[in-house]
């Protein structure tokens, strides 16, 4: 608990998309920045963070698989590419002071540090933002889904999820103009009515280990922290 907001730990899972910011592929060096800047506004709350970076900017390991690439070697090269956001995001929260460390479930020294559990507690409690790259390590998985496992590993009370949209809605919002947004449900809510912001993976392990997940526009300079002390829009799936 801090003065500003009620969550001690906090994983951010950081959409892959949301870091090419106008554009249509790729890293936006602004976009990247500013994703940063409100990363370091939650660190300045007291608020221990860790991120699992998405790749969906730079490859999608399903969508190539659909084009005839074997899906486990499509996945491999999914998660290369969250790795190299996930020093990109580093990079940019280094530049502006605020300590982080790349950290990768694909063990590549020379890059990075070897993603573990205990090295990566350890750096949260020294103040560090803690970035998982490479997912969970494994194809057929997805960041969501290593999102949900390193927050309850790293004993995050809360999964923020930053994503296109500003919440869970009735149907996809971008596809359906009539789509209605809750401020509040439950995980069984979401599995039941198939709302498919989250894959089922992510949401039963969230369920699981009782971790409420938030899901909030990342596009919105600012958004991380006002969804995080309640002045943002944002919905909240919790059992509580
Ligand atoms: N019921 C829903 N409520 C909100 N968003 C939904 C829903 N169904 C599908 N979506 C879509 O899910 C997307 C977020 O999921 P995802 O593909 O994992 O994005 P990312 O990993 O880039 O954050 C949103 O951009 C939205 O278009
Ligand atoms: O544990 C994991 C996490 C990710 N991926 C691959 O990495 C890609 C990028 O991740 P994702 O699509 O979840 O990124 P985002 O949607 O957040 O940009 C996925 O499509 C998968 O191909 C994987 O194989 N295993």
């Amino acid at each position: 608990m801090t003065d500003a907001s009620p969550w001690r730990r906090v994983l951010l899972k950081c959409s892959g998309e949301a870091l090419m910011g106008e554009g249509a592929f790729g890293i936006d060096f602004a976009a990247l920045d500013r994703i940063a800047g409100d990363i370091a506004e939650v660190r300045g709350l007291g608020v221990d963070v860790a991120v699992v970076v998405g790749g969906g900017n730079l490859f999608r390991g399903v969508r190539t698989a659909a084009k005839g690439m074997d899906r486990a070697s499509a996945d491999q090269m999914g998660m290369l590419a969250t790795v190299m956001n996930g020093l990109a995001l580093a990079d940019a929260l280094e530049r502006r002071g605020a300590p982080a460390v790349a950290m990768s479930a694909i063990p590549m020294p020379t890059v990075c540090a070897a993603y573990t559990r205990r090295d990566a507690a350890a750096a949260l409690a020294a103040g560090s933002v803690v970035i998982s790259t490479a997912g969970t390590g494994n194809p057929f998985f997805t960041t969501d889904t290593a999102a949900a496992l390193r927050a309850a590993e790293l004993g995050c009370d809360l999964l923020a999820k930053g994503t296109q949209v500003d919440g869970v809605y009735s149907a996809d919002p971008k596809t359906d103009p009539s789509a209605t947004r809750f401020d509040r449900l439950s995980h069984d809510e979401v599995i039941a009515r198939d709302l498919k912001v989250m894959d089922i993976a992510a949401i039963a392990l969230t369920r699981e280990n009782r971790i409420p997940v938030m899901v909030f526009d990342l596009h919105e300079a600012g958004g991380f922290a006002a969804a995080l002390t309640g002045r943002g829009r944002s919905t909240t799936i919790t059992d509580q």
